[in-house]
């Protein structure tokens, strides 16, 4: 491959030699330019690896041009020189795609690794190697969407926030952008924040030193420093105590962590994926998480869509996770063909409701797998029960008109899937616990 080369945007001559120096130490070539039509001329011109851009420029801001690259040179990855302290215009740096920032006064060191990671990028298209992973399976356009937005998130280090209820895949969404991006070669940190006892958070998230408190007998990393040069996946977001959050805050804005005990800070290279079944906003609103904080770890938000929400996609993932089933069954010298589904089967499964989404379907199938007798799994092998929630998007729940000629009513989205109190659903609706159970069992699979 030829030597890389970089545009470097800036009104002050002394920050274009230093970071032109730097780049030349890794032997990089660097163009530079003092004003946003001068950059734009240059990009016009050459072939470039890299783009920094500062902030202010006299004929424009740094924005304009992340802009004009995102429009006219879409592979191109471009980061921020932010002034110190000024988060506002990092967030919207990365907002408007740029691919990271660095604060100024620059830190050589950091610089040198926001260069070497866009520098993986090259010659790479979006979306290689995934190999390693499960790819996100469905067809529907809400999943095309998904794929298409983690293949380009994968090419910045913005933070990203993942949202959706549990079992939607926000975790595989997050390892698919790790792998997806420069940082593949790096570690996947996944951290289940709730999972951590609340007074153990901070030590573990960053590290402590001997004797820092009872029971630190050695000098300990935390685990950011783990992700160094990976990525930092932070499930269920919202437990963090708030402590840890300011640390959190911090260790996101500054790029670097305090140990528990430690005198300095350590500078940390990882990117931060965050993600909650809870609404984060309305955590906010409540005062449990952090505004700042909020602000900036959901630079960029991918939704996870419920399965009910796309039925479309059942046939597929039965398919693939049956064709899986049959491959953990193997034994030496004996591959079981995959086991099909009954078409009733299929239809039960596009009506249910799957409150635990594409885990609770893996765990339908395996069941039905385990206890199937022949090579077809029939609607009584699902195990779906007639408590079992019906999805209310379903279009067949949609048909029915209430007697007082209210808007149709589905009494499975009344029904609380977790209570299934069918009386007090009935007073609801205004219809007999009779006509609800014979609504129910009508459209439900057992
Ligand atoms: N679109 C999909 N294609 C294939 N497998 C999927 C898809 N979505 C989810 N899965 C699978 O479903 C299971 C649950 O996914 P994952 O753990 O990523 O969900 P989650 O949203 O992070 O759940 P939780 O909120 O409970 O942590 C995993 O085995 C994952 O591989």
């Amino acid at each position: 491959m030829n030597k890389a080369q970089a545009l470097i945007v800036d009104d002050e001559a002394d920050i274009l030699d230093l970071i032109k120096i730097t780049l030349g130490r890794m032997d990089i070539q660097a163009v530079t330019a003092l004003t946003l039509g001068e950059a734009r001329r240059q990009l016009e011109r050459d072939r470039f690896d890299l783009c920094l851009t500062d902030m202010n420029l006299p004929d424009g801001t740094g924005l304009d041009l992340i802009r004009y690259i995102g429009e006219h040179h879409p592979a191109l990855p471009v980061a921020m020189i932010t002034a110190h302290g000024n988060q506002e215009s990092a967030v919207a740096a990365m907002k408007a795609g740029a691919f990271d920032f660095v604060s100024k006064p620059v830190d050589l060191q950091l610089l040198r690794r926001l260069v070497g990671s866009a520098l993986k990028l090259r010659g790479r298209a979006l979306g290689d190697d995934t190999s390693t992973t499960t790819p996100l399976l469905g067809e529907s356009p809400a999943m095309e969407e998904i794929r298409r937005l983690i293949a380009k998130l994968a090419r910045n280090q913005a933070p990203v926030f993942i949202t959706g209820e549990s079992g939607t895949g926000k975790e595989l969404a997050a390892r698919l952008i790790h792998v997806q991006g420069p940082r593949r070669e790096g570690p996947f940190i996944p951290v289940n924040c709730g999972a951590i006892p609340q007074d153990l958070v901070e030590s573990e998230l960053f590290g402590h030193k001997k004797g820092s408190f009872t029971g630190a007998v050695s000098d300990k990393e935390g685990l950011f420093q783990a992700a160094e040069g990976g990525t930092l996946f932070l499930d269920e977001v919202a437990d963090l105590p708030r402590p840890a959050q300011v640390k959190l805050l911090r260790a996101i804005q500054e790029k670097s962590v305090r140990p528990v005990g430690a005198q300095r800070e350590v500078a940390v290279d990882a990117r931060i994926i965050s993600a909650s079944h809870r609404d984060l906003a309305t955590e906010v609103a409540q005062g449990r998480f952090r505004q700042d904080l909020f602000y900036r770890i959901n630079v960029i938000e991918l939704r996870m869509p419920a399965l009910r929400e796309r039925p479309q996609d059942i046939p597929l993932l039965v398919t693939r996770l049956l064709t899986r089933l049959a491959r953990q069954q193997t034994e030496p010298g004996y591959t079981p063909q995959p086991l099909t589904l009954s078409p009733e089967a299929l239809a039960a499964l596009q009506r249910h409701a799957f409150p635990g989404n594409v885990r609770e379907l893996e765990n339908i199938l395996e069941r039905a797998t385990a206890l199937c007798d022949g090579e077809r799994i029939e609607i009584q092998d699902l195990y779906l029960t007639k408590s079992a929630p019906l999805n209310p998007l379903d279009p067949t729940m949609q048909t029915a008109v209430h007697p007082n000629g209210s808007a149709p009513q589905n009494p499975s989205a009344t029904v609380d899937p977790a209570n299934w109190n069918i009386p007090a659903a009935a007073r609801k609706l205004g219809m007999t616990p009779l006509a609800i159970r014979c609504r129910l069992s009508r459209l439900s699979v057992a």
